[in-house]
């Protein structure tokens, strides 16, 4: 019986992540060859999984995976109502970005969400149209926005390089994932001083769904008692 883990295949997540739990005593690391997504853990209850990291929400969803690391922002868009069907263990403290509503700089008006949904009623009488929203956040920016009372805009989706949209004239304002800072502004684009969706960070994750007998659960106890949790 064994605990399959779910980790980033590739990349700073995943070098971060084998750190992560090389830091609480488990040792994790890739087997095989460079290209080989095969992995192996030296303790015999966990069996790491290299995938990728925007398919690991939809394991957990699953139950194929009985724990995962993964972006918070990638559950959180991916996984419907992602507390009934995972469970936050440990914020991990490094793939850290930010989820933000962004519209072009020279937009002076234009600073808050209040101020958007302004600007989305002066778009439509101007154009004949909904402003449009640039976006591979399709359920994180539809749940903001409408807690937030902005309601007249129309989602566009944009799968990469979603910052090039609105000097593409596909969208005019984005949500997206920022770090530095560095792709917006080289696009032109200022955050919302109140557009901060979400705050991710690469996050422990527990299926709800996945097969939980007994030797399974006292596994977990094991390992959060080895990961301090
Ligand atoms: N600067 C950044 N740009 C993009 N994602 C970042 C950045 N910093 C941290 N992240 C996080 O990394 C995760 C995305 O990782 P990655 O792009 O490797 O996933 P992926 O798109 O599933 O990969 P793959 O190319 O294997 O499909 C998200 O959780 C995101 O929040
Ligand atoms: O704030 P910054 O430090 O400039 O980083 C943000 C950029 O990094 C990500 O792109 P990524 O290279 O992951 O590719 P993507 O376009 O597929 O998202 C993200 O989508 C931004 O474009």
């Amino acid at each position: 019986m064994t605990l399959r883990l779910g980790l980033p295949s590739k990349g700073r997540l995943m070098e971060d992540a084998f750190a992560w739990f090389a830091a609480r005593g488990i040792s994790l690391g890739r087997a095989g060859g460079e290209r080989e997504y095969a992995a192996r853990s030296d303790w015999e209850h966990l069996e790491p999984v290299l995938l990728s990291a925007g398919e690991i929400p939809r394991e957990l969803e699953a139950g194929r995976i009985h724990l995962g690391v993964t972006g918070s922002d990638l559950v959180r868009e991916k996984v419907a109502r992602w507390e009934e069907r995972v469970e936050e263990l440990a914020p991990m403290g490094f793939g850290p970005a930010d989820v933000v509503i962004a519209v072009p700089r020279f937009w002076v008006d234009v600073e808050t969400l209040d101020d958007l949904d302004a600007a989305c009623a002066a778009f439509r009488r101007a154009h004949g149209h909904r402003l449009r929203i640039a976006t591979k956040y399709h359920r994180l920016t539809r749940d903001f926005l409408r807690a937030q009372g902005v309601a007249d805009y129309l989602l566009v989706d944009s799968q990469g390089a979603t910052e090039g949209v609105v000097r593409g004239e596909t969208a005019e304002a984005i949500s997206d994932i920022t770090s530095t800072g560095e792709t917006l502004r080289a696009n032109g684009l200022k955050v919302l001083s109140d557009g901060l969706i979400h705050a991710s960070q690469a996050t422990l994750f527990r299926s709800r769904r996945a097969p939980w007998g007994e030797e399974e659960r006292a596994a977990l106890e094991n390992l959060r008692a080895r990961l301090g949790l």
